[in-house]
């Protein structure tokens, strides 16, 4: 299963990037425009930072300019993913930017049926929203419960990846359901590796291991 960061601020990307699992960083519009530069120098850092791959939203309106547009971001990156947006020309972007041997990812996916014209495109991933799903009042989990089974059904090598995630327990519904990589904010992926019982653990063992070291030291000293 692969993990990303859904951010671009180069902080979280640091801290991040020192961990050896995570497989990359994910961008879109929303998170590029929170940064003070222009998007191809942001991307160029976070490439820099990162030993993984790199994902890229375009937000050209034609599949021309989105081609376009994608290959200028790829000049920066060392392990470009694409994405476009679901549509006619997204997908018509997807299927020129694959047969060049360009990873794509077919984002804002809200049902079966465009997950299905996605795989057919040739996108290397899927983007369902989980969060806004949900927020919908519809099941996110659902939805890539479906997706995953298809997939699985018509031996499509496109990857779910389970996108807008809310919380630590959404990543563990991803991993059951089947879905192949998660793009989390980083406050959720920083957040996995703890709980409050592995702490007091820890402490525990550390106080009782001290307490010992402290015992074999008076006992060598007496004797
Ligand atoms: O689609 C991808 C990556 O595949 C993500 O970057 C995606 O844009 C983001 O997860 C969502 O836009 C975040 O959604 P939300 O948390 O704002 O609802």
């Amino acid at each position: 299963m692969e993990f990303y960061i859904d951010t671009a601020d180069l902080k979280e990307i640091k801290s991040a990037a020192e961990l050896s699992i995570l497989d990359g960083v994910t961008t879109n519009p929303t998170i590029l425009s929170k940064q003070n530069l222009p998007p191809k120098e942001v991307i160029a850092e976070i490439n820099e930072m990162v030993n993984g791959k790199v994902w890229y939203q375009v937000s050209s309106d034609t599949a021309q300019d989105m081609i376009s547009e994608a290959l200028e971001m790829v000049s920066v990156i060392s392990r470009p993913v694409i994405k476009l947006p679901m549509g006619l020309e997204g997908l018509n972007a997807c299927h020129a930017l694959s047969k060049e041997g360009i990873d794509t990812n077919m984002t804002l996916i809200f049902s079966v049926s465009q997950a299905i014209l996605a795989a057919k495109a040739g996108a290397a991933y899927v983007s369902p929203y989980v969060g806004r799903v949900n927020d919908t009042g519809w099941s996110g989990y659902q939805l890539i419960k479906e997706i995953v089974s298809v997939y699985e059904t018509q031996k499509f090598n496109t990857k779910v990846i389970g996108a807008s995630l809310r919380g630590t327990h959404d990543i563990v519904e991803m991993a059951m359901l089947g879905a192949r990589a998660v793009t989390m904010p980083y406050k959720i992926f920083s957040g996995l590796f703890h709980h409050p019982m592995t702490d007091i653990g820890r402490n525990q063992f550390n106080h009782d291991w001290k307490e010992y070291k402290e015992k074999l030291m008076s006992q060598s000293v007496e004797g």
